[in-house]
């Protein structure tokens, strides 16, 4: 595990001598053209049902923090658009750059947004475990909102407020009732696609649901976001300044909207 961590922190352009999927035809992020995108009108509309009361911890991970959700049961899903059956709510985090000018993993018609959102589901009509789910090509649905630097979000307020008693790598605390609800855009209106994790292991296992209207986030809430540590308790502390994929190669996929 260490060594997969080391190679990890190498960064994206030394992933694929460990994990060679890194140069698949499904990679995750891209960049979405918006010209070239197909219209579907097979595509239904999202059917969100997440319950604050599922929220269950904020967790370090080194490379970034996840807030956990319970995920023993079919509380908070997702269903509808894209999507085949049910997906069930296991986490979300977020990605961010070095500056504000950049962050986001996908970018829309080569522009870069500051942050973004992930919220991470597993395809519980077919599977017994997000571990089960993580590597098949139905597995999984990640439900992506862009985060554009502007006025300070509100709603971001108590997950920044956790992050403070996690602040080193394997650190987790308590964190519950809250509703992911809050981070999204009025439009619901999204792009769908299918791709992978975007950091390793890679698994071409995801169908991506990216919102188009972004949510706002302000310089020092990202300034906060980068105060999180990589170092555990007592090393030297060693900023995490970006955590961020830059977009991979469509490969012929077709992006509908
Ligand atoms: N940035 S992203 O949204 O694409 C993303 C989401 C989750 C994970 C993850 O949990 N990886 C560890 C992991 C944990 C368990 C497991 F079974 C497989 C596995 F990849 C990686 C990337």
């Amino acid at each position: 595990a260490s060594k997969k961590f080391f190679f990890f922190c190498l960064g994206p352009d030394h992933w694929h001598k460990l994990y060679p999927i890194a140069n698949g035809d499904h990679q995750s992020p891209i960049d979405i053209k918006t010209k070239e995108v197909k219209k579907d009108a097979s595509l239904g509309h999202l059917q969100i049902t997440w319950k604050p009361s599922t929220c269950k911890e904020i967790v370090n991970v080194g490379h970034s923090f996840h807030v956990n959700f319970e995920d023993k049961d079919n509380q908070s899903v997702l269903a509808g658009g894209p999507l085949p059956g049910n997906y069930r709510l296991c986490q979300f985090h977020f990605h961010w750059g070095q500056t504000d000018e950049q962050g986001s993993e996908h970018t829309v018609d080569g522009g870069k947004y500051a942050s973004e959102l992930h919220l991470v589901h597993w395809n519980s009509d077919k599977y017994s475990s997000r571990a089960e789910a993580f590597d098949k090509p139905d597995g999984l649905a990640i439900v992506t909102v862009f985060l554009k630097l502007g006025s300070g979000n509100e709603n971001l307020k108590d997950v920044l407020k956790a992050l403070d008693s996690v602040k080193t790598k394997g650190k987790k605390a308590p964190f519950s009732n809250f509703d992911p609800a809050s981070l999204l855009p009025k439009s619901l209106d999204y792009w769908t696609y299918n791709g992978s994790l975007t950091h390793p292991p890679l698994h071409e296992s995801v169908i991506w649901i990216i919102f188009k209207e972004p949510i706002t986030i302000s310089s020092e809430q990202l300034a906060h976001f980068r105060t999180l540590l990589s170092s555990a308790e007592g090393e030297r502390p060693c900023p995490i300044l970006s955590n961020h994929r830059p977009p991979q190669p469509l490969k012929g996929r077709v992006v509908r909207s």
